[in-house]
């Protein structure tokens, strides 16, 4: 059988999708999967689609800082939330990031995946900005990227080449279905399927005839 295209559709403010990023990130080298990482803006897609961010319901909100503390134990992954984070999410937009990581993607995407993580790492580890340009060269800097290059990539930003990028991106996960993120999209039985959220993984394996081993399977011998 060929391989399965797995798309996942993310932002860095999303610590959801920072959980389905590592996981796919491990399984990639023991599912015969293709895993195509599509940065989009989430408050796009809430735009959208009507949605609105899940800690902004009270009770949702004390859910979801217990799910998280367990799920990033579980999936050993280092999100820290704590009750302020929700404010901070209101209070961040991730628009400039995703661009940068956009024109990162369009020009050298061999930096996306530490690029990305690094973001990740600065907002829901560090509990540090990365919404200024001061913030993106740091995380850019993390990432082991040049300075020049750095900069080069913060020049490309407001180039409508990368902002229409980030919408199209964006449009694409809505046409899937997504509502939110992680937004990951199967290619099987010659369709796309959309899969919302990092504990929809197993199942994932599952439709796709691949074994789920836990959120840390060892590497394939
Ligand atoms: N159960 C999902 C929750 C994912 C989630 O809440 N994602 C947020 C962004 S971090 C979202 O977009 N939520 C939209 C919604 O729940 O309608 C998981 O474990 O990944």
């Amino acid at each position: 059988m060929g391989r399965t295209l797995v798309e996942l559709y993310y932002d860095v403010i999303s610590p959801y999708s920072w959980l389905a990023f590592e996981v796919l990130c491990r399984y990639r080298h023991i599912w015969n999967i293709d895993l195509r990482f599509r940065p989009a803006f989430l408050g796009g897609i809430m735009q959208q689609t009507g949605n609105k961010p899940p800690g902004m319901l009270p009770k949702r909100g004390e859910y979801i800082l217990k799910d998280m503390k367990r799920m990033a134990k579980y999936y050993q992954v280092p999100v820290h939330m704590s009750a302020n984070d929700f404010q901070r999410i209101i209070g961040t937009s991730s628009l400039t990031a995703m661009r940068f990581i956009t024109a990162m993607d369009m020009t050298n995407p061999q930096y996306l995946e530490p690029l990305s993580r690094e973001f990740w790492m600065r907002f829901w580890s560090q509990h540090e900005d990365i919404s200024q340009p001061e913030d993106i060269l740091a995380v850019a800097r993390q990432a082991g990227l040049s300075a020049e290059l750095s900069q080069k990539t913060l020049e490309m930003i407001s180039s409508s080449t990368v902002k229409d990028r980030l919408k199209e991106t964006t449009a694409e996960a809505v046409k899937h279905g997504a509502f939110g993120m992680p937004a990951v999209v199967a290619h099987y039985d010659g369709k796309p399927h959309l899969f919302f959220g990092s504990d929809r993984l197993e199942l994932l394996g599952s439709v796709i005839g691949e074994k789920w081993l836990g959120p840390v399977p060892s590497p394939k011998l």
